[in-house]
């Protein structure tokens, strides 16, 4: 039996307002007081909700989390928050990395190990993101543009317990095009591999991979029984709380 436990995060992205936030928050948290399901629950709001979701769901076991921490404690960085911030909030977990901001906000595996760092001296676990595009993938990168990330995005001190990866095909996210569990179990156990490297069998062996793009409730079980897929990183669906706890009762 794995010794790693399946975390389910729902990352929000720029969707929600106070009142389908707390809704969408409070819904989960109430199926989790209703039922156990075998996997970690979190979900990573925007910033501007992170302070009212984490104050309504506090005692309930659903974890919150940051979309993005800068990589200093503080000073002039406008709109940027940090990640002692986040955790003042109340967040246990912050994602770094996302395609998203490496695109929007030009990310370089550097800024995002520097970003992890941050989380971790804060006390956050980083959800370090990773994954190749499309045009990556044809050009038969995939296990080399994935294991350059890695290692560029990895944070100093990683461990089992303050670090999570998440594998995001840049090409599955938002698109309804999933990875079959060939093409991810393949990608996981290559991550696995260069953990392994990066930080010993036991620490590997520990570390939590999620796979993120396009995970459904219709295809959540497939990819969530994979040797090396340890949970979910997701979005469109982990914004109506039926898909989302359907997904966590996949597990
Ligand atoms: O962080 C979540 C991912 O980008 C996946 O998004 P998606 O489930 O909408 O494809």
């Amino acid at each position: 039996m794995s010794q790693r436990r399946t975390l389910i995060a729902g990352n929000w992205k720029m969707n929600g307002q106070k009142a389908d936030g707390l809704a969408l928050a409070k819904g989960v948290a109430e199926k989790l007081a209703g039922a156990k399901p075998n996997c970690d629950l979190l979900v990573c709001p925007p910033t501007t909700l992170v302070g009212l979701v984490a104050e309504a769901v506090k005692g309930s076991g659903l974890h919150v989390g940051g979309q993005d921490c800068h990589a200093k404690v503080s000073g002039a960085h406008t709109g940027d928050s940090s990640a002692a911030a986040l955790a003042d909030l109340g967040c246990t977990y912050v994602i770094v990395g996302h395609s998203e901001r490496r695109t929007d906000h030009a990310e370089s595996d550097a800024v995002v190990k520097a970003k992890a760092e941050a989380a971790i001296a804060a006390g956050l676990v980083a959800i370090v993101c990773i994954g190749e595009t499309l045009a990556q993938r044809d050009a038969g990168q995939t296990i080399e543009v994935n294991r350059s990330q890695l290692v560029g995005s990895l944070p100093a001190g990683a461990t089992a317990a303050n670090t999570v990866i998440a594998y995001e095909p840049v090409w599955a996210i938002g698109t309804g095009r999933v990875a079959t569990p060939a093409q991810a179990q393949e990608v996981h156990a290559a991550i696995r591999a260069e953990l392994v490297k990066a930080l010993g069998a036991e620490a590997a062996g520990a570390m939590r991979i999620l796979y993120g793009g396009s995970m459904k409730p219709d295809n959540a079980k497939e990819l969530l029984a994979l040797p090396d897929v340890d949970g979910g990183l997701i979005g469109g669906a982990s914004l109506k709380v039926a898909d989302f706890w359907a997904i966590a009762e996949s597990c």
